[in-house]
């Protein structure tokens, strides 16, 4: 089970130029990695599929569930591009809070919300005020919040942003035990393509609104030019796709 979208329009104004445009794409199984140049289209279509805004034309479903009916939401998670602290909540209060909003108890979201903070390093700041974060930390604080409950779809709008190479190295990890054990699809936009590239199932890159590739991570770094040294082969295949728009 997977979100889908099939023939979607999205335009953020009633008479200007569409993002997307009769976009289908289906969220694979395992860890994906979105890529696409500013603009593309990237964070629209996550809001999308996290049911935030609607398309006004198509369909975005999770099975045969459509994005406009409220239980959709149960099945996603959804990590926006700023992430902002709940003034006066500390770290496991603003997660926990996140847990209840989805539907979770209390007492679920509580426990759960440490369990999530404890998945991104954050445990030992569970006590401290979330308005007290540096950046990486808050994106992390993020990542909890959409780990808290159990979502089948996994969206993640820019979640390396800001943090350092030690941190994006245990957040790669988060993710990928996270769609490994509880087999969720994680989608997540990126401009650290060398970074993130080589650690995904999948590849979708995104220009203009339009899929210019979506497949494995081993097709999409083939497209490398012959001869590209090993650890630029992601940069190197996403030029190709993005110069050849
Ligand atoms: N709230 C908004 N109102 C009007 N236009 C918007 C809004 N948000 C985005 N857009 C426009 O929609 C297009 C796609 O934006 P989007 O944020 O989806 O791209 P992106 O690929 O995520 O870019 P970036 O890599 O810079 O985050 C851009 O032309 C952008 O200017």
């Amino acid at each position: 089970m997977t979100v889908s979208f099939t023939h979607c329009t999205y335009r953020y104004k009633r008479r200007s130029r569409p993002v997307l445009d009769g976009f289908t794409y289906r969220v694979r199984e395992g860890v994906t990695i979105l890529l696409g140049p500013n603009g593309a289209g990237k964070s629209t279509s996550l809001k999308l599929a996290a049911a935030v805004v609607e398309p006004q034309a198509g369909h975005v479903m999770f099975d045969d569930l459509d994005s406009r009916a409220r239980a959709y939401r149960r099945h996603v998670s959804w990590m926006p591009q700023n992430i902002t602290a709940a003034p006066g909540l500390t770290c496991r209060e603003q997660v926990a809070y996140t847990g209840w909003l989805k539907g979770m108890s209390r007492t679920d979201a509580w426990t759960r919300a440490q369990d999530a903070l404890r998945l991104v390093n954050m445990a030992e700041h569970a006590g401290q005020k979330a308005a007290k974060l540096s950046g990486g930390q808050l994106r992390r604080l993020g990542v909890a919040s959409a780990l808290v409950h159990d979502c089948r779809v996994l969206l993640l709008d820019e979640p390396t942003a800001g943090m350092d190479p030690a941190q994006r190295r245990v957040f790669r990890d988060v993710i990928a035990a996270a769609a490994a054990t509880r087999r969720i699809h994680v989608l997540m936009s990126t401009h650290d393509v060398a970074d993130l590239a080589e650690d995904a199932d999948h590849v979708t890159v995104l220009a203009s609104g339009r899929l210019q590739y979506d497949g494995d991570t081993a097709g999409f770094l083939s497209h490398a030019p012959y001869g590209t040294p090993a650890g630029r082969l992601a940069e190197a295949a996403y030029t190709h796709f993005v110069h050849s728009v």
